[in-house]
Order: C-alpha cells, then structure tokens, then sequence
C-alpha cells in the first residue's frame, strides 16, 4: 500500500495556464481517485489579475472535463476542487507576495496543512528566478519545522551559461534537497522501467557493454509540427527542447552504472556520472556528427501541415531547426568506442519514442555452406511510443528440411500484462514530491552536464546560421541527410516494426 503523502499546500504559479489545465490537475485528479492525495490538503493558485476562486475553479473544472484520461467521478472532482483558492500575486509587485504569504498562513490554519508547502512553477522559464526570489524575500522557502519544495518546469535554462547562472541562483534561496526539476519523461512508466530491466534481471548487465553492443540509437519523432508555440519553438528549437532533459533522461537511463542502492542520491549520482562522461566535441566535430532540419508543407495522413516558416509568432526567415540528429560517445569503460546516435523531430510519419540497442553481430563463419545469405539484427527495442512495452528481435530456424534464418520478434506490452489506469505521466512525479522523494527528478549537476554535452552543438549550429539546415516535408521520416550519419558508419536507422 502507498504512504499517503504529509498534509500539504499545493501552490501553482501559472494557474491560468495550459500545464496547470491539461497535466497537474488531471495528475491531481487521478491521485485523487486512487485516496493518494494528503487528508488535509488545499490547491492555491496563484493569478496575476483579479480572479475570484471561483472563477479559476470553474476554469480548471473545465480543464480537468476536457483533458481528463479517465470517465470523471463528480464526488471525487467536488471534494478536490472544494481544496481550491485563487491567491493573486504578481513576481513584478513585491508587496503581492507578501500579502499572498499571510493569505497563505491564514489558509493554512484553517485547513491545517502544518505549513508544508509545494510551489510548483508552472509558469515560462523566464519566471522562475523572479517568483523564487519573491518567495526567498518572504521567508516562505524557509523550512522551520515543515517542509518547503519548489517544482521547476523545463526547460531549465537555455544553454550551459543559463542554467549553471539558474542553478547557482536558486542555490542561494533553497538547499538542492529541496528543489525538484522536472522532466515528465521521468514520470513514464516504460521510462522508469529502464533500470528494473538491466538491475532487476541478470541476463542483461552482463552483455550491457561495448564488447556485445554494437551502438544504440534513441529515437523520439512527433506527429505534431510546431501549432501555437510558435514563440517558444522559433527561440528554443529541436536540441534545446528535446535533447538535455528528454533525450538525456533516456540515455542516462540506459547507459548508468548499477547504483548501490535503489535512492535518489545513488541513482541521481550515476546518472550525473554518465553524463559527465559524454565526449565533449569541438565544434567542427560537432557539425560533422549532427544534422539539423526544418520541415516545409506536407501531408500527415489526412492532415495538411503547413511550411514551420508560416507558423504564426515564427520568424519568415528563422533558420531554428524542427528536427536533430546527433552522435555522441561516451568516454569510459563500459562504454568506449559504442556510438550512441539521438534523433528527434516535428511532423514527422509517426509519435514514435524508443531506445534501440543493437547487439553485435553474431559470427556468420558457421553457416557460409548453408542457404542462409544474411543474419538479421539483434535489437532489444523499449518504447514508450506507439505502444508501451519492450520488444527482443532475434534469429530463428525457418521452418523445413533445409536450414534457412529469419528475424522474429519476441513483444513484450505493458497493457497485455497490467491494467494500469490511463494517466498523464504526471502522477507519479507529483505523488514522490509530496512524500520527498526526489529520485525521478532532475540534479543540479546532472542538468549542467547536459547542457555541457549539447553546447558545442549549440554553438556550431549557431555560427552556421542557415547553412546546413536540412528541409524535410512534414510527413517524411525527416531530413535525407540524418541517413547519412549512421550509413557513413556502416549501419542505418532502425526500421518501424
Ligand atoms: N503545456 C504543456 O504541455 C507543458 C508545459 N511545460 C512547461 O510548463 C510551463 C508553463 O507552460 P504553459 O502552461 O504551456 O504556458 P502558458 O502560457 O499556457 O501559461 C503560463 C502561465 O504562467 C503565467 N505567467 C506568465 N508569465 C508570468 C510571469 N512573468 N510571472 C508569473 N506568472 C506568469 C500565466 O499567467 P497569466 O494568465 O497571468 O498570463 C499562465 O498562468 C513552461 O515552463 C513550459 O515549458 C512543460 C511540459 C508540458
Ligand atoms: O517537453 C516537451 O515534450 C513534448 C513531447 O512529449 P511526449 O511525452 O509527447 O513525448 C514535445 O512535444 C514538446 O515540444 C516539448 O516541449
């Protein structure tokens, strides 16, 4: 049975926005419905102009009717949205928070929350130094016999400057125990099941290595091109929006050593290690082991999806890439000489995401007298999209007098073996904050040593301006050009199965 978490508020910063609306409070919701909220509870969002909290509760009630994974149960939705309370504060009005602090410890007494208090920043990045330093000024990150935690969204910072400078800021107002920095790829259940895999099972460590991997590819396309982000996308792009959390999440996963113990400072620590043992390229090596795209008008089954340079709030001229191909190597024992190839991409043929480990091919010595012209592919496949679950592909006999090799498949689903309830990912991540357990989230080093990673990238891409950037049609399965990465290494993208 699950603890239940310690009575607590849940504060929202952008409680008018689209995360507070499609993610945290159907996460809330369905914790809810399975009794794993705290007894004493309230949800306080925080609105910069004058919202009553009845107004933001039908708004979020709306929210929650449309983006719900699961038929809503009207008693369970009353008892939370009952908890909700609209507080007005605005980072650019100091005395807001002030006031918002003694309507915040008045709250508290009445719903006798002890003070414990989650402030969860789901606001642009460009308010989450402004809304702590208001929250530090007041006293309210300070733990004085309750706890105080501050969810920061992604993406966390912009480049290796911005995010050591975000780092070290917020460093002054809180201990790193309390900050929680969230990468939703963390809170998928296929994700997480990355490490019980390899540790929980002893056939696969032993062949986890460079002398039976031959390289790994991670692979996550979207469907969806850029739609109404357009602002974000043009100033973000591809690499900065993907690859440091998302795509990282996922290598770090695949490529740490075993930690001692199933804790967040033993798996936080080899997750940071790995990623501090990723090559760092020089820019020129940068530029020859990547491929940047943008995608140009094309058909998404019965789909029209328009050139990403006429999505509005995107620069006619911007030359920020949809889509990216990198190769990276990591320099230590376990993993030298095993390229690691990352792709990821808007309007692409289809939402696939999964992390595709090829294994070295077998000695093909044996059968040169036989029928057999080709050994197949050894994969182990997991993927979280289109389906959750991990697949082997392996040689088997064909059938008959004389012996013939196909590739086959062995599939495991996570929906053949478990009837979990649909969820938003964010469940589990919001669950583990209230109990203080911060495995699932993101380190201070561990963020900095992506950034580390992907700088050169930045930086070489930048210096090329448009030069180099690859057209695709949206539809496609992206630039020609990200071929040509792994077929100069003698090997090719996987195929969808
Ligand atoms: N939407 C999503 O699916 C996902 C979003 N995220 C991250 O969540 C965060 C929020 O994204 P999203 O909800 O989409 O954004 P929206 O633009 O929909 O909402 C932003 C919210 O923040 C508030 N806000 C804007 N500027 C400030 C400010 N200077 N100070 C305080 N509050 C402010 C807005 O309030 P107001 O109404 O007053 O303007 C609004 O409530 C971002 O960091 C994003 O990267 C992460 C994963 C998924
Ligand atoms: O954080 C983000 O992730 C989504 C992709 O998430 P997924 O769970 O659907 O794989 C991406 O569309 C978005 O651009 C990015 O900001």
């Amino acid at each position: 049975m699950q603890k239940k978490p310690d009575p607590c508020s849940f504060v929202i910063f952008g409680a008018t926005g689209d995360l507070t609306h499609r993610l945290v409070i159907p996460a809330l919701y369905n914790l809810a419905a399975g009794n794993l909220l705290p007894d004493k509870f309230c949800v306080v969002g925080i609105v910069r102009r004058g919202m009553s909290s009845e107004q933001l509760t039908d708004s979020l009630m709306q929210g929650l009717r449309k983006f719900a994974t699961r038929p809503v149960d009207e008693a369970i939705a009353k008892r939370l949205f009952e908890c909700v309370t609209a507080i007005e504060a605005d980072p650019r009005d100091p005395a807001s928070f002030d006031a918002m602090s003694e309507r915040l410890d008045r709250l508290e007494k009445a719903r006798e929350t002890g003070g414990n208090r989650l402030f969860y920043l789901a606001t642009p990045p460009s308010a989450f130094l402004p809304i702590s330093e208001q929250l530090g000024r007041t006293g309210m990150l300070e733990e004085n016999g309750a706890w105080r935690r501050l969810v920061v969204e992604k993406p966390f910072g912009t480049d290796l400057a911005s995010a050591k400078a975000l780092n070290a800021a917020l460093l002054k107002l809180v201990d790193e125990h309390q900050i929680y920095r969230i990468d939703h790829y963390l809170g998928k259940e296929t994700v997480q099941n990355i490490l019980v895999l390899r540790f929980a099972n002893g056939m696969f460590e032993p062949i986890w290595n460079r002398n039976h991997i031959d390289h790994v590819q991670i692979t996550v396309d979207e469907k969806l091109g850029v739609g109404h982000r357009g602002s974000f996308y043009d100033a973000t792009g591809a690499l900065r929006d993907m690859v440091p959390n998302h795509l990282f999440q996922l290598l770090s996963l695949v490529t740490m050593e075993p930690p001692a113990r199933f804790d967040a400072h033993a798996v936080r620590s080899e997750k940071a290690e790995v990623l501090s043992a990723i090559q760092i390229q020089t820019e020129q090596e940068a530029l020859s082991n990547s491929v940047r795209g943008q995608y140009h008008a094309g058909k998404i089954g019965d789909t029209e999806i328009s050139d990403y340079l006429k999505t509005p709030d995107v620069r006619p001229d911007s030359s920020t890439e949809t889509y990216a191909a990198l190769k990276l190597t990591i320099d230590n024992w376990r993993w030298a000489g095993v390229p690691f190839y990352l792709r990821t991409g808007k309007a692409l043929t289809s939402k696939r995401t999964e992390i595709a480990i090829k294994f070295k091919q077998a000695p093909f010595a044996m059968f040169r007298d036989t029928a057999v012209d080709r050994l197949s592919q050894n994969y182990l496949v997991i993927s979280t999209e289109p389906t959750e679950g991990i697949e082997l592909q392996f040689n088997t006999k064909v059938p008959g007098p004389v012996i013939n090799i196909d590739g086959v498949e062995m599939k495991f689903r996570y929906k053949d073996y478990f009837k979990a309830e649909p969820s938003t990912g964010y469940e589990t991540l919001i669950y583990d904050c209230m109990i203080g357990d911060n495995i699932l989230f993101q380190r201070a080093d561990s963020v900095e040593a992506g950034w580390q990673a992907v700088q050169p990238f930045l930086d070489a891409w930048k210096s090329a301006g448009g030069r180099g950037l690859q057209p695709y049609k949206a539809g496609s399965e992206g630039p020609e050009a990200a071929n040509a990465l792994l077929t100069r290494d003698g090997r090719s993208w996987r195929k969808l199965g």
